[in-house]
């Protein structure tokens, strides 16, 4: 469905000096440096998949998603989205996709929500009585039938979102470019858009790539995932093989009865976080079995269970490692 092959997308930035004589300088001579955004990155999705788009803030996720839908030109390499070329914007192509931005909006402002959906139904050219059926699905879905006729400017974000979801489906687009959608969200309502999506994905069959900052969408949506930084690939493949990987130690969380001494709890593995009433062990995972054995006779233990390490910690443990590879690379070999 989607295949990338060496991708890049270098920026010309213009440089401004500080300093006003400087500034005013370089309007004359101007001197630029290039932002290497994506430096030759290739993955394939095949239809239907719900892939993680991951990496930390100017990694070049944002980028790829923009060549990927069309909106920007690749300095190199090939793309190809179900067989277009997205740059060409051909129309069968942008009646195929959709990208939706959690920090830009489409809906106009001033108008309800419906009015947006009747415009995006009228160019996309989707025919009433399909219309009618998907409209109605999402309001349902979506829960918004009492929001849609609300000029937009009075919704909350949260309200707003939904609705800006339900402007992206109404053409059915069978690849959805999700970026940060749940940002700004409370929790419940991020649980509500991750239910969403995943519906939608499973109903209609559509591929979907997902940035996000919250590791809970990431875990409910995406079972592989693509991880970037400073524009290579530092990562891909299933979100399980990625914690094995990179954090193969287990939390053992412990509830307990009474108040224990850290003294007993440090015999049984790395005290990752000890409070009143909890403490949470980070055990290997061959030392498991014993550890929970060894706690349930030697503490007043009221419940247990056995987790991963949170996906946060992964994912900067990861970022560290690439960071690090970065720098050993870049140092000077000493003569
Ligand atoms: N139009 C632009 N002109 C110049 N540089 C840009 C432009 N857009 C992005 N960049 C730079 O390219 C790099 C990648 O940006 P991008 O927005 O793709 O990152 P991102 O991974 O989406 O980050 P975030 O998680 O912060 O949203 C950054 O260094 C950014 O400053």
């Amino acid at each position: 469905m989607i295949s990338v092959r060496g991708l890049r997308k270098h920026y010309k930035v213009h440089k401004r000096p500080p300093g006003l004589k400087a500034a005013l300088r370089s309007l004359i001579h101007r001197s630029y440096t290039t932002v290497k955004a994506v430096d030759g990155i290739s993955f394939d999705i095949r239809p239907g998949e719900r892939v993680g788009f991951l990496g930390p803030n100017g990694a070049g996720k944002t980028t790829t998603l923009k060549v990927l839908s069309g909106l920007l030109y690749p300095s190199d390499g090939e793309v190809t989205v179900d067989g277009h070329v997205p740059q060409k914007r051909e129309e069968a192509f942008l009646k195929k996709i959709m990208l939706v931005m959690g920090q830009k909006q489409q809906l106009l402002w001033d108008l309800p929500p419906a009015e947006t959906f009747e415009l995006n139904r009228a160019i996309y050219d989707v025919p009433q009585a399909q219309y009618k059926k998907t409209i109605s699905d999402l309001i349902e879905l979506l829960e918004i039938g009492d929001l849609i006729g609300k000029p937009t400017r009075q919704l909350s974000l949260g309200e707003r979102m939904k609705c800006e979801l339900a402007a992206a489906l109404i053409h059915q687009p069978r690849v959805l470019f999700l970026d940060e959608p749940t940002i700004g969200l409370d929790v419940a309502m991020q649980a509500t858009m991750r239910t969403f999506i995943k519906e939608y994905n499973e109903k209609y069959g559509a591929t979907l790539i997902l940035t996000s900052h919250y590791m809970d969408d990431v875990a409910a949506l995406c079972p592989r995932v693509i991880v970037i930084d400073k524009g290579l690939l530092s990562y891909d493949g299933g979100l399980d093989a990625l914690v094995q990987r990179v954090r193969p130690e287990k939390r053992v969380v412990l509830r307990l009865s009474e108040e224990v001494d850290a003294g007993r709890l440090s015999p049984l593995g790395r005290v990752v976080t000890h409070e009143p009433g909890t403490a949470v062990l980070q055990v290997q995972q061959e030392a498991v079995n014993a550890t929970i054995t060894r706690a349930l006779s030697t503490l007043p233990v009221m419940d247990l269970t056995v987790e991963n390490a949170p996906l946060e910690e992964v994912m900067s443990e990861l970022f560290a490692e690439s960071k690090a590879r970065r720098t050993a690379v870049s140092e000077p070999v000493p003569a």
